[in-house]
Order: structure tokens, then sequence, then C-alpha cells
């Protein structure tokens, strides 16, 4: 694959994590499975905790809005202590069911954040990273570029990821994270935010994506955009192959003063 020459005036680098720094595997034999085996007994250990019962309630108003979708699991209202059980099993079969199908709903990805803190921090789950992205993201650092991170993950799964990596602690590496909360990838807006955030212009920011209707948006809102092709991520038609500068390795994306 050719090395992407990236425009000069490009000073920011947004950078997606699964399947763009991450294999996918990671995300799907890793992260995800410790959900589905740990859901219930963390249900019952955080319960009566705020943060756990504002997860629930977002995860409810998420169920209420999803009510019209095939398979929908909703969770009733915990009104005195024999509900209890009944809420939890509710919740276990809505995330569940978000889980089945990837969904990348603000209100699931804020629980799971909550409940790979404790993994990563036992030691139990070490986030991976592909072997090109530090060198070359030190490198792009080393230019003068901004880091920022914009994943489906919520901020602090975000954090937790990079915080506790195969390679150390590389938070220091980034400027700031986004998640959904700045609104959903595929939609161009989210873009746009994101730019007034960083406070810089579109035309002057690199998306590095490996999912094809994120780079659409991202293209709509002006930013550059380059997509990631990693193994085990999606095929890519040879539409899509035309429409965007393809890298299969952070190495391949050369800045001005690099060339
Ligand atoms: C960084 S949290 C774990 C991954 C995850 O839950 C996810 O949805 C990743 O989506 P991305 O936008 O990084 O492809
Ligand atoms: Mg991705």
């Amino acid at each position: 694959m050719a090395v992407y020459n990236v425009p000069s005036g490009v000073s920011n680098i947004l950078v997606d994590i699964e399947g763009t720094t991450t294999p996918i595997t990671f995300v799907k034999d890793v992260l995800f499975p410790f959900i589905k085996d740990n859901i219930k007994k963390y249900l019952i250990e955080h319960w009566k905790e705020n943060e756990f019962q504002e997860d629930v309630a977002q995860l409810r108003k998420q169920a209420e809005k999803d009510s019209h979708l095939h398979g929908f699991v909703p969770i009733p209202s915990h009104v005195s202590e024999n509900d209890t059980e009944k809420v939890i099993q509710a919740v276990v079969e809505n995330v569940q069911w978000q889980m089945s199908s990837d969904r990348k709903t603000t209100a699931l990805k804020q629980l799971q954040g909550h409940m790979w803190r404790s993994a990563y921090a036992t030691g139990q789950i070490k986030g991976e990273v592909y072997k090109d992205v530090v060198p070359a993201v030190q490198q792009w650092k080393n230019l003068g570029m901004k880091l920022y991170i914009y994943s489906s993950g919520s901020v602090e799964a975000q954090k937790l990821l990079f915080g506790y990596s195969i390679e150390g602690d590389l938070l220091k590496l980034f400027d700031g994270h986004f998640d959904t909360t700045v609104g959903h990838k595929v939609e161009s807006e989210s873009y746009k935010n994101i730019a007034d955030r960083v406070g810089c212009p579109s035309e002057n920011i690199l998306f590095l994506t490996d999912v094809v209707r994120e780079a659409h948006a991202a293209k709509k809102a002006g930013l550059h955009v380059a997509l990631v092709v990693r193994p085990g991520n999606e095929a890519l038609t040879d539409e899509d192959k035309s429409n965007f500068h393809l890298v299969t390795s952070f190495d391949q994306i050369h800045f001005p003063s690099q060339q």
C-alpha cells in the first residue's frame, strides 16, 4: 500500500480505536466477553452506588427509544426493594441484547467503561495497540501535531485502554478524547462539533478510521480522511478504495515536514 502524503496545513489528528489503533479481536474476544461474563455479578455488587443507578437510568431511557426495534428488552422502574431482582435481570438481558448487535449507544458504552475499570486496574486486562502506533504518534507529536481520540467507547474506556496498555501508560500522547456524547461517529455534525471543541478548522484535521460510514461523515464535514486497513477489519469495496486514501500501518502516513 502506498504512502499517504498528508496535505500541508494539517495540524490536528483525530484517531479511532477499534480497527485503527487496536485489533478488533481485542474488543470482540477480550473486552466484550468480560462484560458478558461479569454483568450479573457487577449489577448485584454495585446496585446501591449512585454511578450505577445513573447508568441504569440512562439504559432505561435508551430502552424507551428502542421500543420499535426487534427483540428489544424494556427496563422496568424500580419502585420498591421487591423489584430489584426483576430490574437486574432486565438490565442483564438489555445489555446482552444491545451487545448482540454491537450497538454503540452512549448508555451501553458508559456502563461498559465502568465495568472495565477494575479489570484494567488489577492487570486482568491490558489494552492492545498495534506496534506501529506508538512510534508514529511520537513522531507526529515531535512535529507539533495535536492528537485526539474519537471512539464510540466512552472517554473513560478510552483512557483505561491507553492508560493500561501493553506498551505502558500512553495517555500523555493524547491532547484529548471524544466519545458519542459529542455525537455519533456516522454523523457529520459530530466532526464539526469536534473541530469547534479543539479550535481548529475542519480542513486542518486528519481523521483515521476503519469504518467507511465514519469516513464519509468526516469527509462531509471537511476533514481529511485515511481509511486504516488492518487484519480482520471489514472488507472494503472498490468504490471505498477509490474514495479514500488507504494505509495498513501508521508509518505510511507522512506529513510535509517528514517528506
Ligand atoms: C475504547 S472502548 C472499547 C471499544 C468499544 O467499545 C467500541 O465501541 C469501539 O468503537 P470505535 O469507535 O473505537 O471503533
Ligand atoms: Mg473503528
